[in-house]
């Protein structure tokens, strides 16, 4: 089997998400907020440690967010190493079945290329970030789309943006269910909410696949909102790496087969 070894790098809406991938196992890894670009290139850097010895291992580099991962492409072309981008260079190994024009996020594809490399039977995958994405693929891996709605995080600040008086509030778990205050009607209101979306969607998606798949989640608010609850199987904090690694290492297969 083929052990691959690259710099992953994931561009979302409010984070880029690093992984230093040696033998194929995923060594180091961070998360740095967009709008600190310079600190960025520094920590990518840092996190390119563990592949110093392999100078041969390339970057492969996904994004939802062109403004910030232009800049960051020309950047990382400085480490001098091999750079490819999902969908331009190398095709993101998950069949599709959506439209036929349809754009999807890089982000959706990664994570269910590397759910199912792993599970190898139909799930439903929840990126709970700026956006939260709730997507459906199945048991023959295949990527049918899904549901995409607000982040949690995206919901507060929008109640705050377009109220006279709601306030200004960072997501955390509510302490109550009926919120006696207004702090905790907005954090009952977001958190249950979110979960309840995840839940309707989730019944909805194994009602539309005949069975019933397992749930797994990533993303930045996935741990706050879904640990400990029976719904989701698993918390994967890095599954879109995953996919990232799991698409270099089709495409160095594929290589082999066709020399
Ligand atoms: N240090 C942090 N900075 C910004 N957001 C954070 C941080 N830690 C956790 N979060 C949460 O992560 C969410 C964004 O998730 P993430 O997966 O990074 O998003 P994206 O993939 O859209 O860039 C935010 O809505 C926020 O609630
Ligand atoms: C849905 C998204 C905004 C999620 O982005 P994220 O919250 O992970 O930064 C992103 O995947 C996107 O811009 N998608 C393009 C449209 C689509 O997937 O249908
Ligand atoms: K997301």
């Amino acid at each position: 089997m083929t052990r691959a070894n690259l710099l992953a790098v994931s561009v979302g809406n409010t984070r880029t998400r690093v992984g230093a991938y040696v033998d194929g196992k995923l060594v180091e890894s961070a998360t740095f907020i967009n709008e600190r670009h310079t600190r960025v290139m520094d920590s990518v850097k840092d996190a390119a440690r563990p592949l110093r010895d392999h100078a041969e291992a390339p970057v492969v580099m996904s994004s939802v967010n062109p403004a910030v991962s232009s800049q960051m492409e020309t950047e990382l072309q400085g480490l001098g190493r091999p750079l490819y981008r999902v969908e331009r260079d190398l095709p993101i190994p998950i069949g599709r079945q959506l439209d036929p024009e349809a754009l999807v996020g890089e982000d959706r594809l990664l994570n269910a290329a590397g759910a199912f490399d792993v599970l190898k039977q139909a799930a439903v995958i929840v990126d709970a970030g700026t956006a939260m994405t709730v997507d459906l693929v199945d048991g023959a891996g295949t990527f049918h789309g899904g549901a995409i709605l607000p982040g949690a995080q995206l919901m507060l600040d929008s109640l705050t943006q377009r109220t006279a008086l709601l306030p200004e509030v960072e997501l955390s778990r509510p302490t109550e269910t009926v919120g006696h205050s207004t702090v905790e009607a907005m954090l009952s209101g977001v958190y249950y909410g979110q979960r309840g979306a995840v839940r309707e969607l989730v019944e909805r998606f194994a009602d539309a696949a005949g069975q019933y798949p397992l749930v797994v989640a990533t993303g930045g608010d996935a741990d706050l909102l879904f640990r400990e609850w029976d719904l989701v199987d698993r918390i994967v904090p890095d599954l879109t790496l995953m996919g990232l690694e799991v698409t270099l290492r089709v495409a160095l297969e594929r290589g082999r087969e066709e020399s």
